[in-house]
C-alpha cells in the first residue's frame, strides 16, 4: 500500500518509478551508484520503505541520492513541502495521477544485481575462486526481516552450506525475535543456531540489513565493541595507521585495542550512524585518512564501499577473511576471525539505563526536553569537576563521559527521544554502582527526569 502510494506521488510529479519489491536499505542506496541500462541504473534517487526494527505501525521512508542518505535539513524540507501539497490536495487530482501511474512504473529484480556484486567481491578477494566458501557451514538469522536473501543468494553461490538458517521469511510482526544485533534475545537465537548446527559462523541482520553481527563457532558473540574491533583489525591490515571513527558508547578497551594492538587511531565521536559516517568523510576531506565508520549498534560503512552503510557488506568483509585464509591453506572455521580480536579487554560489567524526561512536567517551565536534558548534563559536569575521584574525558563530543572506579560512564541526550541514556562499564557491578551513584546524586535535583531505573540499579546492590 505504501509502495503504491509513494509510486503514485512520484509518477504524478512526472517522474519514472522503478519498483524493486522486497529489498535491503543498502541495496536501495547502491542502486544510485550501479551502472546498467538493462535495470535503469544508476537511478537518480531511491526510497526505502521500512520500520527498521520498530513495530510495523512505525513504517517510514529513507531517502537516498548518490551522495548518501538525506540528512535532517533535507527531510525537514520534504516534510514542509508535503504539508503544503496536502493543504491544496483535491480528490479530482487523483484521477490524473492514476493515468500517469500505469505508464511509468517498471518492476526490476534489483536484489539479484546487488547480491551478484557481493558474490563477485568475495570471489575476487579469494583470488577468483568460484566457490571460495566450499566446506564452510554458515547459518543466517534474518529475524523475519529483509535479510533472508543472504543465505540463498550470497552464501550458497559461494559454496557455503546454510542449513539451520532461520527466520528467513519476511514477517513484519517479527514472530520470533526483534531483528536487532544489539538485542539479547536475538543474539541468543543465533548463538543457539550456531551451536545446534555445529556451524562455523553465524550471521544476524537487522530488519533492513544496514546492521549486522556475527557469532563464531564456539558461540562467542562478535557484535558491539567486538565487531568494531574485528572490522578495525581487518581494515587496519589493509590501511595501516588509519583512523577508525566510532560512536560515543564504545569502550575504553576498544581504544586501547585499536591504538596499542592495531596501531590505528580511535576517533570516538557521537552516536548515530549518519554522524559517524559524515565525520569520517569530513576527516578525509581535511587530510586525516579514515577507512571505517562504525557504531556499536552494528551500522558500519567503509570508504572502499562508497561510505555505504551496509550490514551485508560488513559480513562480506568477514567472508573474505575466511575465504582468503582457506585459500592460503590456513585451516577453516571462524578461528581466523576470533584470533583477530584476541587481546580486546572486555569490561567485567556493562549496563545501559534509559532515563526518560517527562515533557509535560512543570519543571520544564515550558521549555523543550532538549534544554532540560542539557541542564541536567551541565549540572552533572559541574559536580564531576569538583569530585577528585572522577575525571572528565579530555576529548568528548556528546554528553558527559567520565572515568572513575576503574571504569567509565556516559550520560547523553538520545538522538530522537526525550531520554537521557546512561552507559556504565566497570570491572565489577560494585564499581559500576559507584559510578551510578555519582550520576544519581546529580540527577535527583531534576524532578522531570524519571530516574527509577537508575535508583533500582544502585539500590539493588
Ligand atoms: O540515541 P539513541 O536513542 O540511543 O538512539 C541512537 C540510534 O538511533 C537510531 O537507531 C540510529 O539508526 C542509530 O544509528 C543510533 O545509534
Amino acid at each position: 500500500m505504501l509502495q503504491d502510494a509513494v509510486s503514485r506521488g512520484i509518477t504524478g510529479a512526472g517522474l519514472d518509478v522503478v519498483q524493486y519489491g522486497l529489498a535491503s536499505t543498502p541495496a536501495m542506496f547502491n542502486s544510485t551508484l550501479t551502472e546498467g541500462d538493462a535495470f535503469f541504473c544508476p537511478v537518480d534517487g531511491a526510497i526505502m520503505i521500512t520500520a527498521s526494527h520498530l513495530p510495523y505501525n512505525r513504517n517510514g521512508l529513507k531517502f537516498f541520492t548518490n551522495a548518501g542518505g538525506l540528512g535532517k535539513p533535507d527531510i525537514k524540507d520534504i516534510l514542509e513541502r508535503a504539508a503544503d501539497i496536502y493543504k491544496q490536495f483535491m480528490v479530482e487530482g487523483l484521477t490524473n495521477l492514476e493515468k500517469q501511474t500505469s505508464t511509468s512504473i517498471k518492476r526490476v529484480d534489483y536484489m539479484s544485481v546487488y547480491t551478484s556484486d557481493l558474490v563477485k567481491a568475495v570471489r575476487r578477494a579469494a583470488g577468483d575462486i568460484e566457490k571460495p566458501l566450499e566446506g564452510f557451514h554458515i547459518v543466517v538469522d534474518a529475524g523475519n526481516g529483509a535479510g533472508g536473501f543472504f543465505a540463498a543468494k550470497v552464501l550458497e553461490p559461494l559454496g557455503a552450506k546454510t542449513s539451520g538458517s532461520q527466520f528467513l521469511e519476511p514477517d513484519g510482526m517479527f514472530p520470533n525475535h526483534i531483528p536487532n544485533p544489539e538485542d539479547k534475545t536475538a543474539m541468543k537465537a543465533i548463538i543457539q543456531a550456531v551451536l545446534d548446527n555445529k556451524a562455523d559462523l553465524g550471521i544476524i541482520f537487522d530488519t533492513d540489513v544496514d546492521r549486522s553481527a556475527a557469532v563464531d563457532s564456539t558461540g562467542h558473540e562478535l557484535n558491539r565493541n567486538r565487531l568494531i574491533a574485528l572490522m578495525s583489525a581487518i581494515v587496519l591490515e589493509e590501511h595501516p595507521g588509519t583512523t577508525i571513527v566510532t560512536d560515543s558508547v564504545t569502550s575504553d578497551g576498544l581504544t586501547t585495542f585499536i591504538e596499542k594492538k592495531l596501531g590505528g587511531k580511535h576517533h570516538r565521536f557521537k552516536r548515530g550512524y549518519k554522524n559517524v559516517i559524515d565525520e569520517a568523510i569530513r576527516l578525509n576531506s581535511i587530510g586525516e585518512e579514515s577507512h571505517l565508520a562504525i557504531e556499536t549498534s552494528g551500522h558500519g560503512a567503509l570508504k572502499e564501499n562508497h561510505w555505504l552503510d551496509d550490514g551485508a557488506y560488513l559480513m562480506v568483509k568477514l567472508l573474505n577473511k575466511l575465504a582468503s585464509a582457506r585459500a592460503a591453506g590456513r585451516g577453516g572455521g571462524s578461528k581466523v576471525l576470533t584470533d583477530l580480536v584476541d587481546g580486546l579487554e572486555e569490561p567485567g560489567f556493562a549496563v545501559e539505563l534509559r532515563l526518560k524526561i517527562d515533557q509535560n512536567h512543570s519543571d520544564l517551565k515550558g521549555g523543550s526536553f532538549r534544554d532540560y536534558g542539557e541542564a541536567v548534563l551541565k549540572h552533572l559536569e559541574n559536580r564531576v569537576d569538583s569530585d577528585p575521584k572522577l575525571q572528565k574525558a579530555p576529548v568528548n563530543y556528546e554528553g558527559v563521559r567520565v572515568s572513575g572506579s576503574g571504569g567509565w560512564f556516559l550520560l547523553r541526550l538520545s538522538l530522537h527521544d526525550p531520554v537521557l541514556p546512561l552507559n556504565i562499564e566497570a570491572p565489577s557491578r560494585e564499581d559500576a554502582v559507584k559510578l551510578g551513584l555519582a550520576v544519581a546524586a546529580a540527577t535527583k535535583e531534576f524532578p522531570a527526569l524519571d530516574t527509577s531505573a537508575l535508583d533500582k540499579f544502585v539500590q539493588a546492590f
